[in-house]
């Protein structure tokens, strides 16, 4: 227990997998925790007389699965083996941890999802001091040691939870003990990332920069790109890697060279934008069912879907490297006959990028070394189909754009290819020895062996003739096992029989095993020879494996090149079947999608009966209010314009007969009120901070699509919010918008605005029913048809009936207002302007009286009336203004 107690100290935060010969045991509190988490049988041993010693074991052959579910649930597990043989130890067999897995380090297939990358991130503050005012900066190195990637961002603070949302990590290294409130709300955007607390001075960045250096053995960072300024990326690298060597003793040769990304090239996609188009997850159950990326996704290897993915979360914003993405594509869709000739050529590639990983870090398996060399095989082909495809678009004069660039400098190891497919045969075991793994003709010495062992079968399969000639027993048969190695066996029937040369070796219930001096000397032979066949067969492969892996730098930038043209055929291939088309991009400022569609709910439904859409955005039209009933296809519009938008600076093409776009700085996309309480906030809270967060940071470059805000308040105060917000975006920041409202109200925007255009959804009325034409029509709306779909929905019939009569006291209510408001001489009813606090509260008073619950002001001095609207108040339901107006109005009943 010594040595246990010695090494778990040092691997305090992780559950310590204690290898003691076929089993990894766990201790104590490890083995507490791992028998709550994952079901195992607690023990325990009697610890030299000493207090019990809780214990859990498990087969080091079952490990994986274990593993899985610990690491799946966010544990950190340190593999502790035994780094001597144990028949060759002097005394105490020599343990080491040989590496540490966490959710964000790990190499096994079963732990990884071949859609996504998995990323751990160091996070950094700093400053940069490099401009006028200096702004706070954050770094993030992004580490995916599946791959070998690894990535360093600058950015802004407020871009930070962009940039985080779209690594999606699934650990996190930050400054143990820092107080910065300020990235820790960026951090809010993580979910489920198991946070790993660092010291402060990990992060420093001289010693970072060291750190770097040494591991890629370089000069100085400049190469990279890196300079002083960049010290919160730098110290954010050093102490992932730091991190990492420490969870892989054995050293990270597979980590490519740092890339980096700064503000600029890419469009930072907030949470809610990302969330609200689903863009690769669903917004109810996470899925990628009914998300743009499930319809875009027609790639053929794990490297284009995880690529894909990506793309996704960052649409570009320089028109040039657009346009080239677009080029690609178009010479794709041209050419049916060579996308399908690539797309056979890209189908049998496997995951080259996690393959070539796991052969530089010596975890490759026979199996998998093999799968790397026949992907790397099917390369040539690949490159073969790009060409002639792009010969193809030459000979119509287009270059090919992105496609074109994949093919410079092509390298895809053929020559490593060759030789691992003829050292490998052609189905290898998992494990070296169960079967045969390097290919015959290879090597003299090993089929020198193998002759020897397989002559040596041969000799003892005729050595069975020769004993049933000589004994007459027709039954009898060489056998093999472990323990005793080869035997001659004899039925108990036949034992008389047995010659007096034979020596019995075991003896079962229905028959006696024997031995002949002839059949050791074979089996000599042949176990001898399997024994060296095994050594020397593992010298040959560690050797192969060595040498694919120090090759590392080679595959991860033909597997990028595969991603990429894997990414770009996915987008020709559903611009052909889903009819898309390329999207016309320009500098200026306006965007015209004709007969647009939704990619997704399209889909969903048989193709006709999707309507199409136009929308205009102008200077003379820059936002749109769009009115309708509800269901009658709004927030499909809404979400349709910012998906298309996306798409197109994605580089793809897009669902409509034509669209002119613009190049936009930002995509904002507020939609109906996000479930976040769990994050401790009120809907309403959130619904302002998130329109908030877009007046301040749109500008007249972005594109802005709201759906109902100021819902979560009451009528009065949610029209007067939406009413200002509008004529800011109008006004003040001049951006692209379309607002869908209920609020009929805001369609008098038109008439205040110079670039206010109302639209609508229309509906057909048909006797009491509504048909839901979903064709959008210009004008406001002035019916909500609200009831009509709470009656398709299913509520009883009474209620609607009785909701009927409530709309049209209210209507009745609304029409008095109005005419009181006139007579007060209020020009616009919802100028806000010019409508003072006294007005608002007027209303608000009236609103009350209506309902009858609270008490409408004056209230009766009294102090039993007082207590009396007091209790009758439902506090739940009351907005914090509507509590503020009551307290008012009851403060001033009670004054009277
Ligand atoms: N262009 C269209 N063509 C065909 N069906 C459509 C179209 N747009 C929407 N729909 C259908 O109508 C349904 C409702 O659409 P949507 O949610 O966009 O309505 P909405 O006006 O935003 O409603 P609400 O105001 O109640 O939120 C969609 O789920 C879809 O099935």
């Amino acid at each position: 227990m010594q040595q246990y107690r010695e090494i778990k100290a040092r691997h305090q935060d992780a559950i310590l997998f204690f290898r003691m010969g076929d089993f990894y045991e766990m201790f104590y509190e490890d083995a507490e925790v791992a028998s709550r988490a994952i079901g195992l049988t607690l023990t325990s041993r009697n610890n030299g007389g000493a207090a019990e010693v809780p214990l859990a074991g498990i087969p080091v052959k079952a490990a994986a699965e274990y593993l899985r579910r610990l690491v799946g649930q966010g544990y950190r597990v340190a593999i502790c083996e035994q780094v001597e043989d144990p028949k060759l130890a002097k005394g105490l067999v020599k343990r080491e941890v040989v590496e540490t897995i966490t959710p964000g380090a790990v190499f096994a297939d079963d732990l990884l999802d071949g859609s996504r990358a998995n990323y751990v991130c160091a996070v950094a503050m700093g400053r940069d001091t490099s401009r006028d005012a200096a702004r706070d900066q954050i770094g993030v190195a992004a580490a995916d040691l599946s791959t070998g990637e690894l990535r360093l961002f600058i950015v802004t603070l407020a871009d930070a939870p962009a940039v985080l949302a779209r690594l999606a990590p699934r650990e996190l290294l930050l400054v143990r003990n820092a107080t910065q409130p300020e990235l820790d709300a960026a951090l809010s955007v993580v979910d489920n990332a198991l946070v790993t607390h660092r010291e402060g001075w990990e992060f420093d960045a001289q010693l970072a920069a060291d750190e770097l250096t040494r591991q890629f053995d370089v000069r100085s960072l400049e190469g990279f790109g890196l300079g002083s300024d960049d010290r919160a990326a730098v110290g954010a690298a050093g102490a992932l890697l730091r991190y990492l060597r420490e969870l892989q003793p054995g050293g990270l040769p597979h980590l490519a060279r740092p890339l980096v990304e700064r503000p600029g090239g890419i469009m930072p996609l907030d949470e809610m934008t990302r969330r609200n188009l689903e863009l690769v997850e669903s917004l109810r159950g996470g899925e990628v069912a009914g998300t743009l990326l499930s319809v875009l996704d027609r790639t053929a290897t794990p490297m284009g879907q995880r690529l894909l993915r990506a793309w996704l979360l960052a649409p570009l914003l320089e028109r040039g490297a657009i346009e080239q993405r677009l080029d690609a594509v178009t010479v794709l869709v041209r050419d049916p006959v060579g996308r399908t000739a690539l797309r056979e050529a890209l189908d049998g590639v496997r995951d080259v990028e996690r393959l070539a990983s796991k052969a530089a870090a010596g975890r490759a398996t026979p199996r998998e070394l093999r799968a790397l060399g026949d992907s790397l095989a099917r390369l040539p082909q690949v490159a073969k189909a790009v060409r002639d495809v792009l010969s193809h678009a030459n000979q119509g004069g287009s270059q090919g754009g992105e496609l074109a660039h994949m093919l410079q400098h092509w390298d895809d190891g053929a020559d490593c290819a060759a030789k691992l497919t003829h050292m490998l045969v052609a189905r290898p075991p998992l494990m070296i020895g169960d079967e045969d793994t390097i290919a015959p003709g290879v090597d003299a010495d090993l089929d020198e062996l193998r002759a020897l062992r397989d002559g040596g079968k041969d000799a003892i399969a005729t050595i069975q003739q020769q004993e049933r000639a000589r004994t007459g027993i027709a039954s009898l048969k060489v056998g093999f096992n472990k323990v005793f190695g080869y035997f001659l066996e004899i039925s108990n029937a036949n034992k008389h029989l047995v010659p007096d040369d034979y020596q019995r070796r075991q003896t079962l219930t229905g028959a006696e095993r024997y031995v002949t001096p002839a059949l050791k000397e074979y089996e000599e032979k042949v176990l001898s020879a399997a024994d060296r066949i095994e050594t020397r067969e593992r010298e040959l492969f560690e050797a192969l494996r060595r040498d694919a892996g120090a090759a590392i730098a080679r595959w991860q930038v033909v597997a990028r090149r595969v991603a990429t043209i894997d990414v770009l055929s996915s987008f020709a291939d559903v611009a052909e079947r889903e009819q898309y088309v390329r999207p016309e991009l320009h500098d200026d400022y306006d965007m015209e999608i004709v007969a647009g569609r939704h990619p997704v709910v399209e889909r969903m439904m048989a193709r006709e009966k999707f309507i199409p859409n136009d929308l205009l955005l102008t200077s003379d039209a820059q936002l749109i209010v769009l009115t309708g009933p509800n269901m009658a296809g709004k927030s499909t519009i809404l979400r349709q314009v910012g998906l298309i938008q996306l798409l197109a600076q994605v580089g793809a093409y897009v669902p409509a007969r034509r669209a002119r776009l613009p190049i936009v700085d930002r995509l904002f996309t507020r939609v109906g009120a996000s479930d976040n309480l769990v994050r401790g906030q009120s809907t309403f809270m959130v619904e302002m901070s998130e329109t908030s967060a877009i007046l301040h940071t749109a500008t007249k470059r972005s594109l802005v699509l709201l759906d109902e805000i100021g819902r979560g308040t009451s009528t009065y105060d949610g029209v007067s919010i939406a009413w200002s917000v509008s004529e800011h975006l109008h006004d003040a920041i001049g951006c692209k918008t379309v607002f869908a409202t209920h609020y009929h109200e805001l369609t008098q925007l038109e008439n205040e605005l110079a670039g206010v255009k109302n639209f609508t959804v229309a509906v057909r009325e048909v006797g009491d029913q509504v048909l839901f034409l979903h064709k959008l029509i210009p004008g406001g709306a002035d019916r909500s048809y609200g009831i009509e779909v709470g009656r398709l929905a299913g509520l009883p019939a009474p209620v609607i009936t009785r909701a009927k009569e409530v709309l049209a006291l209210l209507e009745g209510e609304g029409e008095q207002m109005a005419a009181r408001l006139t007579a007060d001489g209020m020009q616009a009813p919802l100028s806000t302007k010019r409508r003072g606090p006294r007005m608002k509260h007027q209303l608000h008073a009236d609103q009350l009286g209506f309902f009858g619950e609270a008490p409408a002001a004056p209230v009766d001095a009294s102090a039993t009336r007082l207590k009396a609207a007091v209790s009758a108040l439902d506090t739940d339901s009351m907005t914090p203004l509507e509590a503020l107006t009551t307290l008012a109005a009851l403060k001033r009943g009670a004054e009277e």
